[in-house]
């Protein structure tokens, strides 16, 4: 599917900026525009490949190309001021070659956590494509702000998205790895399991597979529970023997072998879902879900996705379960994407919202002790002026 992303913040701009390299790495064909959008002048200049005049400096007025300093707050508030200039860079994107928008940010800074979920919002108001989010979580270990952080901003980004598709950095962290070592392996697997999906919309139909090939309307279809999403992914390497032959083809004859691409593809599907999901969640609570084998055309049949998908109706309970193939020439894995879409019952997203709860309960405290002091003082005015 072709979608204009638009990174928002660091993260975001980091993201979109690998976004970019995979699409090309892979021919995707799924980057129809990118945007970077930032308050801080330095995380513009450290991007690659969004192209210098994609690149959005907002807030300028009030923070000077410094950032937000993790004030999300700020973040929406210089958004909304310059919202005109964002929509500039959006006016040059060819929308009628679009089928979405994708506004990725990490959700626990400043600049990306409040601003992301106001140019959602905008963007829904002036457009009839889908806006789709992609947010980043902290990891825990990041400190209280960022967790408050995330809180707030992932309840409002999922009200102002189509769907929200979400990574969490905790599931993902190795122990040992350096920060910047850890977020490049981080966004190389953002973008690997998220630009697959995006890319299996793209394969032009004539292909030898072409009936079962996924379209972008199954994607669109499949996010439209609305809601928040995770995907799962799991690929095994087929190689080629030394005949250059792929290695499922087998005996003598080159005959290819059935029984075993369907097993492979089979299980691969069982590990994509039960393995490490972006984030996790209890699969059964899933409300739709899209399965898209990946790999070599001659490896992908069509029996092996057929009982995948089967396979996920019954783990999830849903009769919307979508499946199909990307074919993809070049490759010498065959891999499962799972897209689980409209989960409820993420145990991450519950202690968020407990920690929203929280943070609320604590401000409406402090104001009601304020105003009681607040009250005092006036009851006591008459004496304390008398003290002067
Ligand atoms: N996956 C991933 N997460 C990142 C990366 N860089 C930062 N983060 C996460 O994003 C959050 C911080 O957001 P940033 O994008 O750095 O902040 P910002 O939106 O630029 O906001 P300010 O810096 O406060 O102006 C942290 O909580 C990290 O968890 C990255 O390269 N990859």
């Amino acid at each position: 599917m072709k979608l204009a992303l638009i990174g928002f913040g660091q993260a975001g701009g980091k993201v979109v900026d690998q976004f970019l390299a995979y699409d090309s790495e892979i021919g995707g064909g799924f980057v129809e525009d990118a945007i970077a959008v930032n308050t801080a002048t330095a995380d513009l200049h450290g991007l690659e490949n969004v192209p210098e005049d994609r690149r959005v400096l907002v807030g300028q007025a009030r923070v000077n190309g410094h950032g937000v300093g993790a004030d999300n707050e700020l973040g929406a508030a210089v958004t909304e001021t310059d919202i005109d200039e964002i929509q500039h860079a959006i006016d040059q994107v060819p929308t009628h070659e679009l089928d979405a928008f994708l506004v990725v940010a990490g959700l626990g800074g400043g600049t990306g956590s409040g601003g992301a979920p106001v140019l959602a919002k905008h963007l829904r108001t002036i457009y009839t494509q889908p806006v789709y989010g992609l947010g980043l979580l902290p990891a825990m270990d990041e400190g209280g702000i960022y967790t408050l952080n995330a809180a707030r901003s992932f309840q409002t980004f999922v009200r102002e998205v189509d769907n929200l598709l979400v990574f969490d950095n905790d599931v993902w962290r190795s122990t040992g790895e350096s920060v910047g070592d850890g977020y490049d392996r981080i966004n190389r697997e953002i973008v690997e399991r998220f630009g697959l999906l995006f890319a299996s919309g793209e394969v032009s139909h004539g292909d030898v597979v072409a009936e079962s090939v996924v379209d972008s309307s199954e994607i669109i279809n499949t996010l439209s529970s609305g809601g928040v999403s995770t995907i799962g992914y799991a690929s095994e390497s087929v190689g080629t023997n030394s005949d250059g032959l792929l290695s499922s083809f087998t005996g003598s004859n080159d005959e290819f072998d059935e029984g075993s691409a369907t097993n492979r593809m089979t299980s691969l599907v069982r590990k994509a879902t039960l393995g490490r999901l972006t984030l996790p969640c209890d699969v059964g609570s899933a409300d739709r879900g899209l399965v898209v084998a990946t790999g070599p055309a001659d490896h992908l049949n069509r029996k092996g996705v057929e009982r995948g998908r089967q396979w996920l109706e019954e783990e999830t309970g849903s009769m919307e379960i979508r499946g199909g193939d990307y074919p993809r020439a070049d490759d010498s894995d065959v891999g499962a994407v799972v897209l689980l879409s409209g989960v409820t019952d993420v145990p991450r997203v519950k202690r968020l919202q407990q920690v929203a709860v929280e943070a609320k309960e604590t401000t409406a405290t402090v104001h009601a002790n304020a105003e009681d002091e607040f009250a005092t003082l006036v009851d006591t005015g008459g004496e304390l002026d008398a003290l002067f």
